[in-house]
């Protein structure tokens, strides 16, 4: 793809500037003031507009690594959570219910029919589970690029509903192993240095964890050298969709809040396919695995929170919505220093 446009730079001059003339000594709201800019800059509007459309997308998937040995926890905890979603009881619920954050779950991959869930929780799935990537690939090419297509078709619908801030989330028991093999490849690291411990591997699963690792990117060789064959053979289809859902977002001038390991890895790999798309994200969080503060630092981004967390679904970028809110008040309702000032 051809590089994106950057979020509108005269409007971002313009909203540097009312925040230097803020009645506020110079520089004195630090991340909040830089955050109000790249909002603004974002909205196409100085000031920003209130977030009152903050949508967050969970995408959901099996790994078909997750039966070898990767995971503190059973895949069949996945069609749990998805239902734990749709019931609005997960960690993530409860923040979004707190923030005023929408939340919508979507089964891209599961292994489970998901029986009695509703429909439209399934209109984008792409297969049940995706492949075991130490010994095959994750998807086919014509599977890889149909669940892109299901990721920016969700992007496109979730801006059709007024969004002014998208959110990426993740489930799937295992993926922490298939997004650290997608960091290492985009950084041509080794797994050592970017396999973590997810949901709380001890330290021999740890050790595991990473042969695991190290066997899928040996795997796929050379095909890391070109993002969509990286995506087939080191990924699934829920993260796949992640990234398209990403590049939509950016493609359509949408900024987006990452969240974990999961959605920053795919991040990566939308700045990746469409370069400049990292100019729309923001980092929600910084969570405890080694491989997203990798792919932050490549992608050049500052992480808004880092509270120790390592959930998932959004939840370290639903945390941030507050924060960003905090952003758009003080842009929006503190006087400039001049008008309190008598003229000379
Ligand atoms: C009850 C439960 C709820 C979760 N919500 C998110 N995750 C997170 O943990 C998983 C990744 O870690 P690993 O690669 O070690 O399996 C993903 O499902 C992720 O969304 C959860 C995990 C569990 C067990
Ligand atoms: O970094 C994350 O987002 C993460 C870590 C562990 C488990 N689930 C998610």
């Amino acid at each position: 793809m051809s590089a994106l446009a950057a979020p509108d730079p005269a409007v971002r001059t313009a909203a540097a500037e009312r925040l230097a003339g803020l009645a506020t000594p110079a520089g004195a709201l630090g991340r909040l003031g830089e955050l109000g800019v790249w909002l603004a800059a974002t909205q196409g509007a100085v000031p920003p507009p209130l977030l009152d459309n903050v949508r967050l997308v969970i995408f959901a998937g099996d790994h078909g690594v997750a039966q070898h040995g990767v995971s503190a926890y059973p895949p069949a905890i996945t069609p749990a959570m998805v239902r734990t979603f749709v019931m609005g009881k997960a960690g993530v619920s409860a923040l979004a219910a707190a923030h005023g954050v929408q939340v919508r779950v979507l089964d891209i991959g599961v292994d489970d029919d998901l029986e009695g869930v509703p429909a439209h929780v399934q209109a984008h799935k792409v297969r049940r589970g995706s492949g075991a990537i130490h010994v095959e690939d994750a998807l086919s090419a014509d599977e890889a690029a149909r669940a892109f297509e299901a990721g920016r078709a969700v992007a496109r619908e979730e801006i059709a509903a007024g969004a002014q801030l998208l959110l990426s989330g993740d489930m799937g028991i295992g993926n922490t192993t298939p997004a650290a093999a997608m960091v290492a490849a985009a950084l041509g690291l080794p797994a050592v240095e970017v396999t973590g411990r997810g949901t709380g591997v001890d330290d021999a699963a740890l050790t595991h964890k990473q042969v695991v690792v190290q066997q899928a990117l040996d795997r796929a060789g050379d095909r890391v050298e070109d993002p969509l064959d990286a995506l087939a053979a080191l990924s699934s289809a829920d993260l796949v969709a992640t990234v398209g859902y990403l590049v939509q977002a950016a493609e359509s001038g949408v900024p987006v809040l990452l969240d974990g390991l999961m959605s920053v890895a795919c991040a990566l790999y939308a700045e990746r396919i469409a370069p400049g798309a990292a100019a729309w994200f923001a980092a929600g969080h910084r969570s405890t695995e080694p491989a997203q503060a990798l792919a932050l630092e490549k992608l050049g981004l500052e992480p808004v929170l880092d509270l120790g967390l390592r959930l998932g679904e959004g939840s370290g970028a639903v945390a941030a919505v507050p924060v960003l809110r905090s952003a758009v008040a003080l842009l929006r309702d503190v006087a400039l220093l001049a008008d309190l000032m008598p003229p000379e």
